[in-house]
């Protein structure tokens, strides 16, 4: 009954929408209707029959091979949600991150069915191939969708009833969708919460791959729910969230875009237990959460806290390397490292200049671990990020009620937590001019007074600074005081972007190399070293590791990767093999600033907007793209 009246309802909906021109408000859900629309405006013709023919079976064995990571992920929640699908006639289906069909299974009458109307392996189920329904909808939502009978765009899938969810990373990129469908004329009242269940287990088990060996810091206001799949999971690097999965953005009140950016004092009120323990949390929300944080692999550094010198283990053989690689320098930047390292220790302050994504921060880091405060903390601060209206209290820390908004108990600043050790100025070169004269004085003075008053502290720190900005030419123009300028600039390290460094394929081998391709074991045909090679990688080594760790996640163990297994996006035709920008689908012209700005342009308009992932993309952060949108309304 219930069915038949929804039936109705959708039917009168799809009048009104395809015949009237009128939306159909209240009769579909909103999500429905949006589909609907995006449909109709790339120009689906609802009342055509689709032509989904399924690729060849060579092609499909191709693509099943490339996501054979991905289905061993899966294969235990398939198996578990195989079983059900069977006694309940309908049938789970397995996709990539675009909505290609790598599996399907369940009852064989209704995989039978379904395969007539192209729910099958081999067929891309994207929206903009299959018009609405559940798998294309979820993934262009980034949520989980149900999209019952009629509501599918085309007729020929009415008799379909799915519910599907994608499945995604610890950085928020979806790898693939999980889906279950079945006969439109049976209400399957549960199928979205299983769904999604299985997912939650999937995604758990991939975080736990991903960054085996990390301090992976768990949280939940149950603290019976610790350890399971519902647990929230955060991994830090330095003081920022690097890595969260949905759960503790949930608790956390965040979403996927603010990784990266939110800093550790940002969402806790309180420090994290001890490794191997738990202990109870206040969130900046107010919420109380248990955490518990893996026994004996401190890798974070959060305040008040020492971090550990200890690499975590190498990644187990089975899913591996979405985290970050390790380091690599060519001889000429070890030997400057080296340099640098002794001249930190003398305490003479190290300015970083390069580029964005040409290893700034690694580089700070890396003179931090061959220092001789390698024990002691290191804290980023990102002079860029951080709001104007705190820069001074995150730096400088205040008393209890120094100002509307202060933390009751008072902070201690930033650069009394690099107290012992070394203190990275990231993004110098954007800190507000008046913020320069009291960071001037804390640097020749070695103490700091915190906001509200109460008595200054003395602070042993060494400094590295580093921009991406030419400071120099920031003093000439009267954007940066030239007797800070000269304090931080005691000692300079130009990072050259890639497109200089003296042997790019050497630099890609290496960081290939250096991402564990020899214990998954996966290798670079020599076509696909010169290719990456040839690209002008505006977003540098950062924008060539993230194609690297494509490569690899989607790679096939033991297979010899060409630069046909380049990630979607990233090919280009032959003739185009010099075109400057890597992400340029056509040919594109003009100087290295025209092609920035088409690259973004491009990148931007593929993303819909979407700041967060077109940063992503581009292999640069997000404050550096807005940055770049900002210096060409200026018109620099
Ligand atoms: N020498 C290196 N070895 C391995 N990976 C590197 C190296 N340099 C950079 N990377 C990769 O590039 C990413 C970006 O590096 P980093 O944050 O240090 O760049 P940056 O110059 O500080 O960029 P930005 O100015 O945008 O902050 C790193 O997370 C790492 O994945």
């Amino acid at each position: 009954m219930r069915h038949n009246v929804m039936s109705e309802s959708i039917d009168t909906a799809r009048r009104r929408f395809f015949d009237d021109g009128a939306a159909p408000r209240g009769l579909v859900s909103d999500t429905i209707l949006a589909s609907w629309r995006r449909c109709l405006e790339q120009g689906l013709v609802a009342s055509a029959r689709p032509s989904l023919m399924p690729v060849e079976r060579r092609a499909l064995g191709e693509m099943q091979e490339r996501h054979e990571a991905l289905r061993r992920l899966c294969r235990p929640e398939l198996e578990a949600l195989y079983a059900s699908a069977n006694q309940a006639g309908s049938i789970v289906v397995l996709t990539a991150p675009d909505g290609f069909i790598l599996d399907a299974l369940g009852d064989p009458d209704f995989l039978d069915k379904a395969a007539r109307v192209s729910l099958r392996p081999g067929v891309p189920w994207s929206e903009q191939s299959t018009g609405t329904n559940a798998i294309g909808t979820a993934l262009v939502e980034r949520r989980s969708v149900e999209v019952r009978g009629a509501e599918h765009y085309y007729a020929p899938h009415r008799v379909l009833s799915c519910s599907a969810s994608p499945i995604f990373d610890p950085q928020g990129r979806v790898v693939g969708v999980l889906d279950l469908s079945g006969h439109a004329s049976v209400h399957h009242l549960h199928a979205l919460g299983m769904v999604q269940l299985a997912v939650e287990q999937i995604e758990h088990r991939l975080f736990e791959c991903a960054f085996d060996g990390a301090d992976i810091v768990r949280i939940q206001p149950d603290p019976a729910l610790i350890g399971t799949a519902r647990e929230g999971m955060l991994v830090f690097e330095g003081h920022r969230l690097a890595a969260a999965n949905r759960h503790a953005l949930r608790l956390l009140g965040l979403d996927w875009s603010e990784l990266g950016k939110r800093r550790y004092d940002e969402l806790f009120a309180s420090a994290l237990p001890v490794p191997g323990s738990v202990a109870s949390m206040r969130c900046q929300t107010g919420d109380m959460v248990h955490a518990r944080r893996d026994p004996q692999r401190s890798r974070i550094v959060v305040p008040g806290t020492v971090r550990s010198p200890r690499e975590p283990s190498p990644p187990k053989q089975a899913i591996r390397p979405l985290r970050a690689p390790a380091t690599v320098f060519d001889a000429q930047l070890d030997a400057a490292i080296e340099r640098q390292v002794r001249l930190l220790d003398a305490d003479i302050t190290v300015l970083l200049q390069g580029e964005t994504g040409t290893g700034k921060e690694v580089v700070a880091r890396e003179l931090h671990r061959r220092s001789s405060r390698a024990d002691a903390p290191f804290v980023a601060v990102n002079c860029a990020s951080l709001p104007e209206a705190l820069i001074e209290s995150e730096l400088f820390g205040h008393l209890p009620g120094a100002f509307t908004g202060a933390r009751r108990e008072g902070a201690p600043g930033l650069l009394r937590e690099a107290h012992g050790g070394v203190l990275f100025l990231d993004e110098l070169g954007d800190m507000p001019l008046s913020l320069q004269s009291r960071l001037l004085r804390v640097l020749q003075e070695r103490e700091v007074t915190p906001l509200g008053g109460g008595r200054a502290h003395a602070i042993d720190v060494r400094v590295i600074a580093a921009t991406h900005r030419q400071l120099q030419q920031s003093v000439d123009r009267g954007e940066f005081r030239a007797d800070l300028y000269f304090r931080v600039a005691q000692s300079v390290l130009h990072l050259p972007p890639l497109r200089e460094h003296p042997d790019v394929a050497d630099t890609v081998r290496r960081l290939w190399a250096a991402l564990g391709a020899e214990q998954v074991p996966m290798r670079l045909a020599p076509d696909l070293v010169r290719e990456l090679a040839a690209r002008r990688w505006p977003g540098n080594v950062r924008e060539l590791v993230g194609v690297l760790r494509s490569l690899m996640a989607l790679g096939t163990v033991g297979a010899t990767l060409t630069v046909d297994d380049l990630p979607d996006g990233w090919r280009r035709p032959a003739a185009d093999a010099s075109a400057s920008s890597a992400f340029t689908a056509g040919p594109v012209a003009g100087n290295l600033h025209d092609l920035e700005a088409q690259a973004i342009d491009q990148v931007l308009a593929a993303c819909r907007g979407n700041m967060a992932a077109a940063a992503r993309k581009l292999g640069i952060s997000r404050s550096t793209l807005y940055r770049r949108l900002e210096a060409r309304q200026r018109g620099e």
